[in-house]
């Protein structure tokens, strides 16, 4: 009898060039080289597709494959790979300025920041990496008396922001520099580097590594990261509204049975993540814990490519395990010795940011227990190609302490793909 995967393989099945290298993390995925020629037999989901490699089987990253590609397609896919043309194109416009500068939890904790240390500020020299509109660098000029900031735009907001500090007074303090933090001059190293890199699940958009090659290139030694440190925080969660609205609606809409429905449902809205998701305390069902710590001090930019954390959550509450939720924290150390740092908190107890959470679904829930235990790990792995997006994989195992039964593992791959 064969597999169902057997039955779908009888389709004839097609060329793919792997674009890079890719290691298996279990069994049934498969390993390839860079250059390898795949078969693709199912394109089992949007992520994973099952294929061939010299007669071994198994699962292989989609995003790493790329059809009938040639020599010319994948120097084309590697000219942008930061998509920079659309990245920078989009702060150039001020829809996303807006947006960030509309978000008070964000904005305040960078006034707060300058606010808090504004006399060890006194004649210190600042880069401000992204500037964006340069409100981090007004803050600085208005509530400090720093030597000079170095505020670094590399879309053509630049323009604009030069407008904005001579209206308000700072362009004796503040000097706006167009163009990529990368790739600018500076005429001197700077005491403290202060940037709002933080995309969706902490990493999205990769601009840290901006941020650790600026570090790397024009902080001075001793100098001062703002942020300084960063941790990204998993919590096992109930998503009971969501799951309603997209699941369950297809049982009985006006009553009629659109259960047949309910596999695409699955498959289009439960394989994403979430973004702007905003999960209510009532819904972790146990104490969320940081996954992932990241020290701006000593990070570097090879560590970006596979960053892994590992859990263990003890259920508190019975209720239905939806997915899970993800936010970051970052902190900023005072200038002071003993000062207090400043913190952003993006979590559920905080006031909601623009980022909000980002929610993770199951394939389908699981009825848990108070008691339970649910452990595993989460990888971020950066795509090798697309440099500013990367896929997010939980391995989970729930130890029921009620069920004499096993645990059910489970691991789901997202990417976070714009
Ligand atoms: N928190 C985020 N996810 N995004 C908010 C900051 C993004 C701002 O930094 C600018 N920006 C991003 N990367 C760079 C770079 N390497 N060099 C200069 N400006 C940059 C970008 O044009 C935008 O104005």
């Amino acid at each position: 009898m064969q597999s169902e995967k057997e039955d779908e393989e009888d389709a004839s099945p097609e060329e793919y060039l792997a674009l890079c290298s890719f290691t298996g993390s279990d069994s049934d995925q498969l390993t390839f080289s860079s250059g390898d020629r795949l078969l693709v037999h199912v394109k089992t989901s949007s992520d994973w597709w099952w294929a061939e490699l010299q007669g071994d089987k198994g699962y292989a990253p989609a995003c790493y494959l790329r059809q009938g590609a040639t020599e010319e397609v994948e120097d084309a896919s590697l000219e942008d790979p930061w998509q920079d043309e659309e990245y920078f194109g989009s702060y150039g416009t001020l829809r996303l300025h807006l947006e960030m500068l509309s978000d008070k939890s964000r904005t305040k904790a960078y006034q707060q920041v300058v606010l808090s240390n504004s006399a060890s500020l006194r004649s210190k020299v600042v880069m401000d990496l992204g500037c964006g509109t340069g409100i981090i660098s007004l803050f600085c000029a208005q509530l400090a008396q720093p030597s000079v900031v170095y505020a670094v735009e590399a879309s053509s907001m630049a323009e604009y922001t030069r407008q904005l500090v001579k209206q308000n007074g700072c362009e004796e303090v503040v000097t706006v520099l167009q163009g990529r933090a990368e790739e600018i001059e500076l005429p001197e190293q700077v005491d403290i580097l202060v940037s709002e890199w933080m995309g969706n699940c902490l990493l999205f958009e990769f601009m840290v590594e901006s941020v650790l090659l600026a570090r790397d290139r024009w902080l001075r030694e001793g100098g001062v990261m703002w942020p300084s440190s960063a941790a990204l925080t998993l919590v096992p969660c109930q998503a009971n509204s969501y799951f309603a609205e997209n699941m369950a609606f297809w049982e009985r809409p006006y009553g009629l049975d659109f259960t047949p429905l309910q596999p695409l449902a699955q498959q289009e809205f439960f394989t994403k993540p979430k973004f702007s998701h905003l999960i209510e305390p009532d819904d972790c069902l146990s104490t969320p814990c940081d996954v992932i710590f990241l020290d701006m001090y000593t990070l570097k930019v090879k560590d970006l490519e596979e960053i892994e954390g590992q859990f263990q959550f003890c259920v508190k509450k019975s209720g239905f395990f939806h997915g899970f939720t993800a936010w970051f924290t970052v902190y900023f150390e005072s200038l002071e010795a003993e000062g207090a740092a400043v913190e952003l908190n993006t979590g559920p107890d905080s006031e909601p940011t623009h980022w909000k959470q980002t929610l993770f679904m199951l394939d389908r829930p699981v009825s848990v227990n108070a008691g339970d235990s649910i452990s595993g790990s989460v990888l971020l792995r950066r795509n090798p190609i697309w440099r500013r997006h990367m896929t997010v994989t939980l391995h989970w195992k729930i130890n029921g302490n009620t069920q004499e039964t096993d645990n059910c593992q489970a691991n789901i791959l997202f990417s976070l793909y714009t």
